[in-house]
């Protein structure tokens, strides 16, 4: 049987991760004097994940979410694309609220865990309208075997607020998603004053705080008519389809209009200003402590910006008592996609991306460099060709990517240099199996690797819609398939699909041990490490 040249397993390889891991430990100290301290160490198939969705919005493997909010007032549900006066941008936010403020800080329950997404949630009279429907059909995209309903529903938060003009908001990961609805218990407009105190004091917010965290959410958005009839009017506006009446005079953008305008007596806010004194819970709300708060928002949007940097990211990491978050996670400097090892013949080939976060800059050339194994540094002969640019926070940020293709290496290590500074790290190496259209993955294993276990794993979704993971077994040949004298050929057929994602994994028996490694990638584009040796 000929050997399929996409496929490879080996301790060559593996030899790169570990060298590679074991650098970008000495490393550290080098990210800590960079100023990010957090950068977390690569590779990390959650945290990588997670990375991705959260700076990767823009331009080259641009993610799933932004374009949702370009422009701020988009309303990808707008009634025949009409000028709705409704936004996704505040869609998003309100529902992160909603899914939080069932928290109960006695108790541990409840808090950012998507259980909004139930129906039997949605239908409660303190979640009126379709805005968390909509938002989590869009969310709904980032979300994997990495990143929790949750997960994609703060990240998406995020993204809103900071691309609509707000601060930078601290984003962690690691929600675990509910199986079941929380209790109720989202504020709505006709409870009285002391019921909202208490309302927030259960959530985990002192009264200062519900009127800092009422003001930054109401920079965005405004009450409906469908929903609320009895507190806004219909406005037969072919500009304002959905009868939107808005918070403040920017209601896309986020800034302390909601505050300045409330102050000057100017606002329009229908929950200060509305003709049913009941339902004006933003007015007994912004009041309560006499308007020191909001006029101090007022007198500084700077203020304003970090008080709502500060509340926006406890809101999202209010989350049930147990649920570990990560650090916050900060875009790695240098950060490797992809990166494959292919055999052909006897040689190795390497390509893949890499990117370069705010660093590599049109003017600056990036060599690629890797020690052989007696440890002489040798560059990669073709220079890096540049493969695009993306960019997050509204396009403040900017990251560079470079692509290498088809060099032969020998080597164990590989950097990356950018001029004179010294910072990229190597990428590990990969296997790649089977076609896509043949949904058949030809995996080569050491033959002395002692694998007691093969098997791929492909993201599913629980009855509750909660991201899981099926496994496919690998099972070893019944007669040895010999590739050469290193290999042996494990073959599965996984049917047709061709853009389902798998992982594929390996326990080994290593004495009385087990391990397993791992990366993902697309069934296209399977870009893995296997640690079998
Ligand atoms: C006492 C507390 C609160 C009450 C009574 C309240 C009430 C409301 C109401 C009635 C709406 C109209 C919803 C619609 O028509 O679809 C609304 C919209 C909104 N709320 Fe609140 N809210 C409160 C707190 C918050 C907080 C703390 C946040 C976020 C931090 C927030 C964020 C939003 C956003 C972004 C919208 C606009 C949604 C859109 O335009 O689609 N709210 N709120």
């Amino acid at each position: 049987m000929s050997v399929d040249p996409h496929v490879v397993l080996s301790a060559f390889i593996c030899q790169i991760l570990r060298n590679w891991v074991a650098k970008m430990l000495a490393l550290g100290t080098l990210l800590v004097s960079l100023g990010t301290a957090s950068a977390y160490i690569w590779p990390s198939p959650q945290l990588d994940a997670l990375e991705a969705l959260r700076w990767d919005q823009d331009g080259h493997r641009n993610q799933p979410f932004s374009i949702f909010i370009e422009p701020c007032s988009r309303d990808l549900f707008a009634p025949r694309g009409t000028p709705s006066g409704r936004a996704d941008s505040a869609d998003w936010i309100r529902t992160a609220y909603h899914d939080m403020a069932t928290y109960n800080v006695a108790d541990g329950t409840g808090g950012m865990d998507a259980s909004i997404r139930f129906t039997e949630e949605q239908a409660r009279a303190e979640n009126a309208g379709d805005g968390f429907a909509h938002t989590l059909s869009v969310l709904d995209g980032g979300v994997s075997r990495y990143v929790s309903i949750a997960d994609a529903l703060a990240i998406g938060t995020v993204m809103a607020i900071e691309n609509c003009g707000g601060p930078e908001i601290a984003f962690r990961g690691g929600r675990i998603d509910a199986g079941e609805p929380n209790t109720p218990g989202v504020p709505e407009p006709q409870q009285d004053l002391q019921q909202h105190i208490d309302s927030f004091a259960r959530q985990g917010f002192t009264q200062t705080e519900m009127i800092g965290l009422v003001a930054c959410g109401h920079t965005f958005g405004g009450v409906q008519h469908a929903p609320f009839p009895d507190i806004v009017p219909e406005l037969n506006d072919p500009n304002n389809t959905l009868s939107v009446t808005h918070f403040d005079s920017t209601f896309a953008q986020f800034d302390n209009n909601v505050a300045t305008e409330y102050i000057s007596g100017t606002t329009k806010n229908p929950l200060v200003v509305g003709t049913n004194d009941t339902t004006n819970s933003d007015k007994r709300i912004f009041s309560s402590d006499g308007n020191a708060t909001m006029l101090s928002f007022a007198n500084s949007p700077q203020l304003f910006a970090s008080t709502c940097a500060d509340l926006f990211a406890r809101m999202l990491d209010t989350v049930p008592r147990g649920v570990q978050l990560t650090e916050v996670i900060t875009p790695l400097p240098v950060k490797p996609y992809s990166v494959q090892l292919v055999s052909v013949g006897e040689k190795l080939q390497l390509s893949g991306e890499v990117r370069f976060w705010n660093m590599a800059t049109a003017n600056r050339t990036v060599t690629l460099l890797y020690t052989d194994r007696l440890g002489a540094s040798h560059i990669l002969p073709t220079p890096l060709t540049a493969s695009g640019t993306s960019s997050a926070i509204g396009g403040e940020v900017h990251s560079r990517v470079v692509r290498v293709q088809h060099h032969r290496v020998h080597g164990p290590h590989l950097w990356a240099e950018v001029d004179e500074l010294r910072r990229g790290r190597e990428g590990g190496g990969s296997g790649r199996g089977g076609s896509p259209i043949a949904g058949r993955f030809d995996v080569a294993v050491r033959t002395d690797a002692n694998i007691t276990r093969l098997f791929l794993q492909q993201d599913a979704h629980d009855s509750v819609n909660r991201p899981i993971i099926v496994e496919t077994e690998i099972p070893r040949p019944a007669a040895p398939v010999a590739a050469n004298t290193v290999y042996e050929i494990w073959s599965v057929d996984v049917g047709g699909g061709a853009s389902v994602a798998y992982t594929l994994r390996a326990e080994i028996a290593n004495g009385s041990e087990n391990a397993t490694a791992s990366g993902q990638q697309s069934l296209l584009d399977l870009g893995n490490v296997l640690c079998a040796t």
